[in-house]
């Protein structure tokens, strides 16, 4: 039942592959963040024309060059027919057919008949850029499954593309268990504050998913019916349903039987790692054949956001087409214990080079501060230990620029 911590990875990721949306088109603009469902392919020769890299002289022959017209950006420029002509060029005009070469403005001079000399620049650099010199027409610049970022759509345009066949993004949300949780106040007398309702939104809208705060909802009261109720509900809406808590068996724990009432089919039921081995990610039928997710986080925050890393990270990669994550190697700077058969998760700040990781402290399961100090996990596989200087993999969490500098 329990499964080895790659596999619960790569167990989740194939079962978001296999339920991936179809591809619906979107306006450019609004495809940042999105992930391409086809390849992006040049649809002309890019650029699709000579163009002028100056401002200067067209010239034909040998100089002097008598000027006979004049070629500005997006005009289609007429051949240059005689020698010893030449047509005023602006930076980004069509190179007209006929031309030999380009002298730059400041590198000409004009005699009293208003006639062209000049050397044209010898350099490395072409004074003009080539059809098909970035691109050939139908060639294929990304693959799909890339993700779109401003660069992505800046290609896309210079290309011709007014929209993008992409993937859906995963509509999830997130139902919070647990009598004890407060929702405002200081934690005391028994109640600690709920942190996983206000964090966990953000980590799945960084992991690609949408979330509509209408689809957060906690605490949920702790009994077997309101659970039902609140997953059945969210599941109307939702793609993935995460939860937080009760994924033990103790007296109010009640997601398994509500699993259970639902039908539910488990994809992974408790993982090998250290912390946060109860999680489980579970597949509902939903409407019109495609499947549901829920994603049962623990209730110990830490916990939690390593079962969000661990399955919902890759679920979702694979329900928006993406590539598996891959983990990067890092050196670490001193020893980092194993769990025995179990894999250590153990929280650790990057170096600025980012090739080395150092533990943090208060890296206890019911403790955020260490993953709040922290740019990942240093991976420990199952049956080993890593000494000061040993490669791991390590587990990025989903910081942008800027955070944890
Ligand atoms: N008999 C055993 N008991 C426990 C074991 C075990 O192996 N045998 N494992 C422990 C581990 S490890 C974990 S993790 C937790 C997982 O339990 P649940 O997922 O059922 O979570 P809860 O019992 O509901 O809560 C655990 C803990 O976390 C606090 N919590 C819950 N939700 C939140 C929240 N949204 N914000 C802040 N804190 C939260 C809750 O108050 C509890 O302290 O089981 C252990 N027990
Ligand atoms: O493994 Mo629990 O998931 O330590 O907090």
């Amino acid at each position: 039942m329990t499964v080895d911590w790659q596999e619960a990875r790569e167990l989740a990721y194939a079962a978001g592959r296999a339920a991936a949306g179809g591809a619906e088109p979107v306006a450019l603009p609004a495809a940042d963040g999105r992930t391409l469902a086809e390849p992006l392919r040049a649809l002309t020769d890019l650029p699709a024309f000579p163009t002028s890299s100056i401002d200067g002289w067209a010239v034909r022959g040998p100089k002097p060059w008598r000027p006979v017209g004049r070629v500005l950006a997006g005009q289609v420029a007429p051949p240059l027919t005689e020698d010893g002509t030449c047509f005023e060029i602006a930076t980004g005009a069509m190179v007209p057919s006929g031309a030999e070469a380009l002298v730059r403005i400041e590198a000409s001079t004009r005699d009293g008949d208003g006639r062209v000399s000049g050397e044209p620049r010898n350099g490395f650099v072409p004074e003009w850029r080539r059809p098909g010199e970035e691109a050939h027409k139908d060639e294929v610049l990304l693959p799909a499954g890339t993700a779109i970022d401003p660069a992505v759509i800046g290609i896309a345009a210079t290309c011709g593309y007014e929209s993008l066949n992409v993937y859906p993004r995963p509509r999830a949300g997130l139902l919070v268990f647990g009598d004890e949780l407060l929702t405002g106040g200081t934690p005391g007398a028994g109640r600690v504050r709920d942190s996983l309702g206000p964090q966990v939104p953000g980590w799945l809208r960084r992991y690609g998913a949408t979330v509509d705060p209408a689809a957060v909802t906690g605490p949920v009261q702790d009994t077997l019916e309101a659970h039902l109720t609140a997953v059945r509900e969210a599941l109307l809406t939702c793609d993935l349903v995460c939860t937080t808590g009760g994924t033990m068996h103790g007296p109010v724990d009640h997601l398994h039987p509500t699993l259970s009432e639902l039908d539910a089919e488990y994809i992974v039921n408790t993982v090998a790692v250290r912390p946060g081995f109860p999680m489980l990610l579970a597949r509902v039928p939903g409407p019109g054949g495609r499947p549901r997710f829920l994603a049962g986080l623990p209730g110990n925050p830490q916990s939690a956001v390593i079962a969000l890393i661990t399955l919902v990270a890759p679920l979702l990669a694979g329900l928006q087409g993406r590539p598996a994550p891959q983990l990067p190697a890092v050196e670490v700077t001193e020893a980092v214990r194993g769990r025995g058969g179990d894999t250590h998760l153990a929280l650790a700040r990057l170096s600025h080079d980012g090739r080395s990781a150092t533990p943090v402290g208060h890296v206890g399961s019911a403790m955020l501060r260490g993953l709040s100090n922290a740019h990942g996990f240093a991976v420990v596989r199952p049956g080993t230990e890593a000494a000061a200087g040993d490669l791991v993999p390590f587990l990025p969490l989903p910081l942008v620029t800027g955070e944890r500098p």
